[in-house]
């Protein structure tokens, strides 16, 4: 299993090419099954998430093709079963993106339930909800969403629908849905992430007619068919900030090319209270951080707030910054796993139900840790980078799920930080 050997305090200096983004290309994928004319993906970022669900799609029947150029080429004309197997829905829990273009336009689909995950439960219920006020019928039977539209039916129906809570691939599933039903479908209480925006956008391209996206109600007018587009995945605006915050805490002075400041505001401005210089320059954000920064307070929260997967990243930071500083996870129920070995590393950290105390010290020192998720990895490194001497970050699959070449990107900007074998 790689680990990844990391030699604290070097600052960071140059410029990081920031990828398409992990939470639009999973559901734009998906989006390819709602048409049977070839769909282009620019832009797609090379991450483990991606590959395993090019082999959820390549299992239903779907020819899909990688370009030298970061291209994705996808032709769903003709699919063989509209089925998501829990061996692949395991490891990625955005494989329940599936689930409404099949059924929009196959009339039927067989999905794995994700089951919990690390960062808490994550039910669907309220995916599944959606669907049935569009007229699907659908059970769960050992461990399959199994759904199919009524007998004499061939469309979803259009419906009004509010989420009990605001959900970021429940708003997705729906949206894909809502395209190709009969009628006018409302989301009320939508996720309003540029993730949706930009799935939004690609969905217009092929022929679908929605108003309202990056707003809390989105309206679908359902049309017949779609048809094929090309499209160009947006940054990733969670690798940025993973950056900014590496950059932030380690010093120095970093462009992130194609990093969009509009998509960051909250993360920006908090890194400004910190004491960081952070601007937005062409076609990207400038970082410069020099000498100890201050540690900052926030609550994690829906699209616009802070978002909860830069938490554990901004947490690194807090933990050697001056003063103390709260944390509140308001999103997922056990999203702090990164503490306890953020404290192997130094740090300070007490943690109570949603809170997280953090009391920064001056220095971390290095040490073997192991992440526990996506984002806790992230953190890890983070804090690996500013560490004195050695620190070992083992299950570094976590990180190589959503996150394109990190430690490339980061070797390219002066880090010390190499994967070893087992
Ligand atoms: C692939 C992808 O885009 N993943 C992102 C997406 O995850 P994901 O879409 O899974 O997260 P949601 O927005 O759905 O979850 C928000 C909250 O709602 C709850 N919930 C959600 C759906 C449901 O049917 N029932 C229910 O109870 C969840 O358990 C969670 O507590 O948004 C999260 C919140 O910004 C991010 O951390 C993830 O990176
Ligand atoms: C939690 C995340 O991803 P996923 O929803 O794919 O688990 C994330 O990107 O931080």
């Amino acid at each position: 299993m790689d680990k990844l050997l990391i030699r604290g305090g070097r600052q960071l200096h140059g410029e990081v090419r920031i990828s398409g983004a992990k939470n639009a290309a999973l559901p734009e994928l998906c989006a390819a099954l709602l048409t049977d004319e070839p769909v282009t993906l620019e832009n797609v970022p090379r991450l483990q998430d991606v590959a395993t669900m090019l082999k959820l799609v390549r299992n239903m029947g779907v020819v899909a093709e990688r370009g030298h150029d970061g291209s994705v080429r996808l032709d769903a004309g003709k699919l063989s079963s509209p089925e998501a197997p829990y061996e692949l829905v395991k490891t990625m829990r955005a494989s329940v993106l599936a689930l409404g273009p099949l059924l929009a336009r196959f009339g039927e689909a067989t999905v794995s339930l994700p089951g919990g995950c690390a960062i808490g439960s994550r039910p669907v219920d309220q995916h599944i909800k959606g669907l049935q006020q569009m007229g699907a019928e659908i059970v769960v039977e050992h461990g399959y969403i199994i759904a199919k539209l009524p007998k004499g039916r061939d469309r979803l129906r259009g419906a009004s629908i509010t989420t009990d809570m605001v959900t970021v691939t429940g708003t997705e599933n729906l949206l894909m849905a809502a395209t190709l039903a009969d009628g006018e479908t409302v989301l009320e209480n939508a996720a309003q992430e540029p993730e949706i925006t930009d799935l939004a956008e690609m969905l217009v391209r092929m022929g679908a007619r929605i108003e309202g996206q990056g707003s809390s109600r989105i309206r679908v007018q359902g049309v017949a068919r779609l048809h094929g587009c090309t499209h160009r995945v947006v940054a990733d605006r969670i690798e940025a900030g993973t950056f900014l915050c590496a950059v932030a805490a380690a010093g120095g002075d970093v462009v992130l090319r194609h990093a969009r400041p509009d998509h960051l505001e909250v993360v920006l401005e908090k890194l400004r209270q910190a004491g960081a210089s952070v601007t937005a320059v062409d076609d990207g954000i400038r970082i410069h951080s020099a000498g100890r920064l201050k540690a900052q307070s926030f609550r994690t929260t829906e699209y616009p707030g802070f978002p909860t997967d830069m938490q554990a990243q901004f947490m690194a930071l807090n933990a050697i910054a001056e003063g103390h500083s709260q944390v509140t996870e308001t999103i997922f129920e056990n999203r702090f796993m990164h503490v306890n070995e953020l404290v192997r590393l130094g740090a300070k950290i007490q943690v109570d139900g949603k809170l997280a105390v953090v009391e920064g010290v001056e220095a971390l020192s290095g040490a073997a840790v192991m992440a526990t998720d996506l984002r806790a990895s992230a953190s890890l490194v983070i804090a690996g980078l500013v560490a004195a001497g050695e620190t070992v970050v083992d299950r570094i699959y976590h990180l190589d799920r959503g996150y394109d070449q990190m430690e490339t990107k980061l070797r390219g900007i002066g880090a010390e930080i190499e994967r070893i074998g087992a």
